[in-house]
């Protein structure tokens, strides 16, 4: 039985399950729930708290984790990222009130206040900077107003827990974050049921990506067409009762699909269908 880390709160925590759930696995009802076995797909999962995820996988007794690839590096624990899942997108930045920073050089000699201590000793032992660092548990924002630290360092999404406590980030980002998939550093990433578990994954981000394309086409006009919806790998074609028109099917990226049934119509295609993909398996 596969033994899986899934986040059990935090922001990590809900589109996990919803991803697990889209791929077919059974999910926790209830948020307390600690552990449950999902018998027909033969997994095992564990709700464990986010920064703890790498280090049971480190520790070989789970198989696989779900955590943010700033929590993984963080940790320092001996996993490693084996599939981004696109969700939970994050930068990892100083922050300080407007004016006071500049770049990493300004950090000399003050204190800098985070969650995530060990990303920023290595950042700050990697710039040569010497300087402090003061763990706190979260809302560090609020450390620079209560006189804790005068710089801080924390995950950005929108900037608006920043703005709101009156501060601005300054310097290069220090990492780019989302969560991820990890698995032991040097464990068998070959394994068939860990394989299997990955093209699940792959398959919900595939099904949320791309939708699939129908239309009609000229013969004459199958080239040009072909050329907008290439598919992932080639496009199918089936010939219409009417001569001279053919039907096409293509996955396109979601993104794109009304450019893509603009141009499509542009150079005479006619009945143009999106449809939801709801599973895939590439
Ligand atoms: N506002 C946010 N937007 C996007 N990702 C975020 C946000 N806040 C945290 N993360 C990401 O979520 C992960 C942190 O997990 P964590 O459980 O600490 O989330 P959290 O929402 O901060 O929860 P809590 O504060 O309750 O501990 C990290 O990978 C981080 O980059
Ligand atoms: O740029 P934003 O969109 O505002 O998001 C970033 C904020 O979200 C997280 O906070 P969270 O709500 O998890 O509280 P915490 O600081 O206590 O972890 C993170 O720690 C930042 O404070
Ligand atoms: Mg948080």
């Amino acid at each position: 039985m596969l033994r899986i880390a899934v986040p059990n709160k935090g922001s990590l925590s809900g589109p996990a399950a919803e991803m697990l759930h889209e791929a077919g696995y059974q999910q926790r009802r209830e948020s307390k729930e600690l552990r449950i076995v999902d018998p027909e797909n033969e997994v095992e999962f564990f709700y464990l708290r986010p920064r703890d995820i790498a280090i049971y996988v480190s520790s070989g007794r789970l198989d696989i984790g779900i955590t943010g690839r700033d929590l993984l590096i963080d940790s320092g624990a001996e996993a490693e990222e084996i599939l981004p899942l696109g969700f939970a997108r994050s930068t990892f930045r100083f922050a300080a009130k407007p004016g006071t920073a500049h770049g990493i050089e300004d950090l000399k000699g003050r204190t800098v206040a985070t969650s995530y201590e060990g990303i920023v000793a290595k950042h700050l032992a990697d710039s040569g900077i010497d300087a402090s660092v003061v763990h706190l548990d979260g809302a560090v924002e609020t450390a620079i107003e209560l006189g804790v630290a005068e710089v801080i360092a924390d995950v950005v999404e929108t900037g608006t827990s920043l703005r709101n406590a009156g501060l601005e980030v300054f310097g290069e980002p220090i990492m780019k974050s989302e969560a991820i998939v990890v698995r032991r550093t040097g464990a068998d990433a070959e394994e068939p049921k860990v394989q299997q578990f990955l093209r699940r994954l792959q398959g919900v981000l595939v099904a949320r990506t791309y939708v699939m394309m129908d239309y009609d086409c000229r013969v004459e006009q199958l080239e040009k067409a072909v050329a907008l919806t290439p598919g992932l790998e080639s496009p199918t074609v089936s010939p219409l009762h009417n001569e001279g028109w053919v039907a096409v099917r293509a996955m396109v990226p979601a993104k794109e699909a009304q450019r893509i049934m603009d141009d499509l119509y542009g150079i005479g295609a006619r009945a143009i269908l999106t449809t939801a993909i709801h599973a895939c398996r590439l």
